[in-house]
This record gives C-alpha cells, structure tokens and sequence, in this order.
C-alpha cells in the first residue's frame, strides 16, 4: 500500500484527482466512485480540470435502497450534483434504490463484469466498512442487499431531517466486487476515521474489519490527513504529500 499524507481535504481532492488523471492518461476508461462527504474534494478538482473523460464509464459503489434517484439523499442525486451534471461519463452506473433486490444486484454485478473497473475510489465507514460492506460481509461477496448498522445509520443520520428517515436497507457492490478493479484508491480524514485507518492497515486481515481486505490487494493507495493517520505506529511508511 502507498500511504500519502495530505494536510487537509483541499490537498486530498489534488493528490486524488493525481491518481485519476494518471489512470486516465494511461488508457482507464472505467471508474468505480464512491459518495460520502470524503471524495468531494476530488470531484471539485476533477470538475474544474479540462480532463476528458467523456468515452469513459463510471460505476458506482451502493445505493440506498427505497429511495428514487431524484431523492436529495440518494447517491444518484449526489452523483448528478457533484459530478455527472457538471461532466459527465459516456455512462454511469448507481444500483437503482427503487428495484428488486435480486433482480438488481444481479444486474450490478453483470455491469461490473462487463466492465472490469480500473481504478476504484472508496471511503471509509468509521467501522471499517467500505462501501455499504459492514463488519462481517464475507470477503467473496458480489453485489448484494444490505442491512445498515446502527453505526453507519447514525453516521448518516446528519444527511436527513429525522433518523427515522435514514433508509435501513441499500444495495451494495461486494467486497469481491472490489477486489475485482485493477486499482484501488482509499482516501479518509479526521480523528473519527484513525482506528478503522490503522486497522485497515496495520491489523489483522479478517472480515470483521472489512477495509483490511486491502492488504490483499496489489495496487491500493490510501489517502490520508495527519488526524485519520494518528493511530498509525509504522510511520515511516507515510509519504507526505506536497
Ligand atoms: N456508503 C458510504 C461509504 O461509501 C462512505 O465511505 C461512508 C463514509 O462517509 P464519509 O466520507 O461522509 O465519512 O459513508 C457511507 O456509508
């Protein structure tokens, strides 16, 4: 793993978007993306450069389920506002909330087959979820319904008016489904983020941290600020990002 240090979100969003052009310059034409309020700062950047991604695809990560995509807190809506309305992909792809579950996460995982991701953006759950995948998911999962914890249900409850309106449910590329992509970028900051960052890295590989699956991976560079870095004892590992 390639651990960079960023000083803040701002510098994030430019070593990420680094990582993107790169792949980009080097013939990715698939984008797996991730929501959440982490990768912002890389969309930012990414909008405001002349980068021209308009022949690639983009795949995203989950989705809540029972909501529409024109909901303001679903992940298409998210997408649409941060990225795909200001510069879009020839095509991009977020499990629909609103169908069945079989019959979506089937054709999730066909999609993803028949368009193996380049490069992949995760964020990171403060219990070490990466995309919707809780503790405990098994690491061979392909796309799949899942049930929220408590955890990630209050972690977002921000987003919404009340908790109550925090959907239970969401649909969720696997952990298996992100192995698949050919390279991986993981980007978390803040305090609230430095246990699951030094589980992820420096603990044991098992399905109750699911982040630590990345040590498996052959191509994985983690974005860090010094706050979610905090808990990290190897600290010559850290490159700082300037
Ligand atoms: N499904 C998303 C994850 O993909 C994201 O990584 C996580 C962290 O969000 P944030 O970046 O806002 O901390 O939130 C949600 O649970």
């Amino acid at each position: 793993m390639k651990i960079l240090q960023v000083s803040d979100q701002k510098m994030g969003g430019q070593a990420g978007y680094n990582v993107f052009a790169e792949a980009l310059a080097n013939g990715a034409t698939v984008f797996g993306l991730a929501t959440g309020s982490t990768p912002i700062s890389i969309y930012d950047v990414i909008t405001a450069s002349d980068l021209d991604f308009s022949n690639a695809v983009s795949i995203n990560l989950d989705e809540y389920k029972g909501l529409p995509g024109t909901h303001e807190q679903s992940y298409r809506y998210f997408m649409n506002e941060h990225l795909f309305n200001k510069k879009p992909f020839k095509e991009s792809y977020v499990p629909d909330g609103m169908a069945d579950a079989a019959t979506e996460t089937a054709r999730y995982e066909r999609i993803i087959n028949d368009n193996p991701i380049d490069l992949q953006i995760l964020g990171l759950g403060q219990n070490g979820h990466i995309g919707f995948n809780e503790p405990g998911t098994p690491f061979d999962s392909l796309t799949h319904e899942v049930t929220l914890t408590q955890s990630t249900i209050d972690a977002n409850a921000r987003f919404f008016a009340d908790e109550n309106d925090v959907p239970r449910y969401a649909y969720s590329m696997g952990i298996g489904s992100i192995m698949k992509a050919k390279q991986i970028l993981l980007v978390a900051y803040g305090e609230n983020k430095a246990d699951a960052v030094a589980a992820m890295i420096e603990g044991p590989v098992t399905e109750d941290m699911p982040a630590s699956v990345l040590q498996r991976h052959p191509n994985v560079t983690v974005i860090v600020d010094a706050a979610a870095a905090a808990k990290l004892t190897n600290r010559e590992e850290i490159v700082p990002f300037v």
